[in-house]
C-alpha cells in the first residue's frame, strides 16, 4: 500500500516495507538527584527509502533517539527496548551478522565488532559536531582510504563510489580529496563528511542537526542535495532537527518528540496542514518567518519538563490549553486520528478547533 497524500515531491513510499522498527526505546541515566528518563518508550517504524524528519525542542530527546538507533548511547546511559533492522539484501550483510527467520537483525543483541560494522556498512550517522571529527593533519582523501581499509572493502571500487557521491553533492572530488580539512569551507566539509558516511553504501543515513552550524543558504542547498542523494542512491534518511521549517520541504513523514516521547507522527502533508496534537499545533504557531505577522506568532508558554520529574498523565498537560482532569491522570498512547496520522491526545478534534495556526510560505509550498 502506498501513501495517498502527496508530499512536496509527490513521492510514494510503501507503508508496509520497514527498514527499522524501534519499539519502546528508553534511555535512563542514574543521577544524584534521581533517575533521569531522557527517552521514554519511543516506538517508530521507519519505512524503506523514506525521508523522515524527527522534530522537537532542544532537550526533547532527539539525539538520544538517534543514538539509540545505532546503539551508541554514551555511558552511563542505559538503553532498553528493541531495535530491529530489516536489510534489503541479507546476503550483503557484514560478516557475522545474520538475520532470523523473519529477515530481521536485533541490533541490541549484536556484539561489539558486529555493531561497529552495522554502524558504517548498514546505517551511518552524521551529526552536528562531526565536522571537527576530521583529523586536521590528514587530507580528506586519506580519511576515505582509512575508512575503506578499516572495513576491508575494495579500495578502487569504494573510491569510485566516493566520486559519484561527490558529484551528487556538487563537490570537486580531486580538489577535496587533496585538501586538508581546514582548507575547506564549513559547507564543503559537511558535504565531504556526508560522502564519507555513505562510502560503504549503508542503506540508512541518520543525520542529527547536520546543518546547524551552517548559514541558511548552505543549509537549504544541502537539503536540496539530500533529496537528490536519496533518489540516486535509494537511501532511507532520518533527519533530526529542532528546525521544523528546514525539514518541512524535505521529509515524507514527520515525527514530533515532546519531553522524550513521540506525540505525533504522520505524513508531512497532514502533520503540517492539519496537526492534531496541541504541542505540534503550538510549535507550528510559534514559528518565526519573514512574512508572518508578529501578533500571530505565539511562543509556547511554560517550560518543557525535567527528565527527572516528568508530569503524570499526559506530559504536555501543564502547558496544554485544552487539558482536563483525564489528561492529568491518564497518559494517552499514540492513536489514529486519520489514515497516515497518529497523535497522543485524547482530544485531537478540540485541539484542531482551539489552537489555530497558519502556515507561511517558508514552511509549505503553495502547491502542497
Ligand atoms: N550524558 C548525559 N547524562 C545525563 N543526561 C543527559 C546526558 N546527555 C543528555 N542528557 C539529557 O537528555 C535529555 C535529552 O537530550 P538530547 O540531547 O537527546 O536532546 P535533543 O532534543 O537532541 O536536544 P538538542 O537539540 O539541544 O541537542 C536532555 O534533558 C539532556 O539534558
Amino acid at each position: 500500500m502506498a501513501t495517498e497524500e502527496p508530499t512536496q515531491y509527490g513521492r510514494q513510499v510503501s507503508t508496509e516495507d520497514h527498514i527499522l522498527e524501534v519499539e519502546d526505546a528508553t534511555v535512563r541515566f542514574d543521577l544524584d538527584r534521581g533517575q533521569s528518563t531522557v527517552l521514554d518508550h519511543a516506538s517508530l517504524d521507519i519505512r524503506r527509502n523514506e525521508i523522515i524528519g524527527i522534530v522537537g525542542e532542544s532537550g526533547s530527546g532527539k539525539s538520544m533517539f538517534a543514538a539509540s538507533l545505532l546503539d551508541v548511547v554514551e555511558d552511563p546511559g542505559l538503553l532498553t527496548g528493541e531495535i530491529t533492522y530489516y536489510p534489503e539484501n541479507p546476503k550483503t550483510l557484514p560478516q557475522g551478522i545474520t538475520t532470523d527467520a523473519d529477515g530481521a537483525v536485533k541490533i541490541l543483541d549484536l556484539n561489539k565488532e558486529q555493531k561497529r560494522r552495522y554502524r558504517w556498512e548498514e546505517a551511518a550517522m552524521v551529526f552536528q559536531g562531526a565536522m571537527s571529527s576530521f583529523n586536521p593533519t590528514m587530507k580528506i582523501g586519506a580519511h576515505f582510504k582509512e575508512t575503506i581499509r578499516a572495513h576491508n572493502a575494495d579500495l578502487d571500487e569504494r573510491m569510485t563510489h566516493a566520486r559519484d557521491l561527490f558529484d551528487a553533492l556538487h563537490l570537486d572530488a580531486d580538489r577535496v580529496f587533496g585538501s586538508y580539512p581546514h582548507e575547506l569551507s564549513g559547507g564543503m566539509k559537511q558535504r565531504a563528511l556526508i560522502a564519507l558516511s555513505l562510502v560503504l553504501e549503508p542503506e540508512m543515513l541518520v543525520m542529527d542537526e547536520p546543518t546547524a552550524a551552517l548559514d541558511m543558504l548552505m543549509q537549504r542547498s544541502i537539503i536540496a542535495m539530500l533529496r537528490e542523494l536519496q533518489d540516486e542512491f535509494e537511501l532511507t534518511i532520518l533527519f533530526i532537527t529542532h528546525d521544523l521549517p528546514l525539514v518541512a520541504g524535505l521529509a515524507d513523514r514527520l515525527a514530533v518528540l515532546y519531553a522524550f516521547e513521540f506525540v505525533e507522527v504522520g505524513s508531512a502533508y497532514k502533520v503540517l496542514k492539519n496537526a492534531s496534537h496541541p504541542y505540534t499545533r503550538a510549535l507550528l504557531r510559534s514559528l518565526p518567518s519573514i512574512d508572518s505577522v508578529v501578533e500571530e506568532m505565539q511562543p509556547i508558554e511554560g517550560a518543557a519538563p525535567d527528565p527527572v520529574s516528568i508530569p503524570s498523565g499526559c506530559r504536555y498537560h501543564p502547558r496544554c490549553p485544552i487539558a482536563d482532569e483525564q489528561c492529568t491522570v491518564e497518559d494517552p498512547d499514540l492513536m489514529d486520528v486519520e489514515d497516515e496520522q497518529v497523535a497522543a491526545c485524547f482530544y485531537p478534534e478540540e485541539s484542531r478547533e482551539t489552537i489555530t495556526y497558519s502556515l507561511h510560505s517558508g514552511v509549505v509550498e503553495e502547491d502542497m
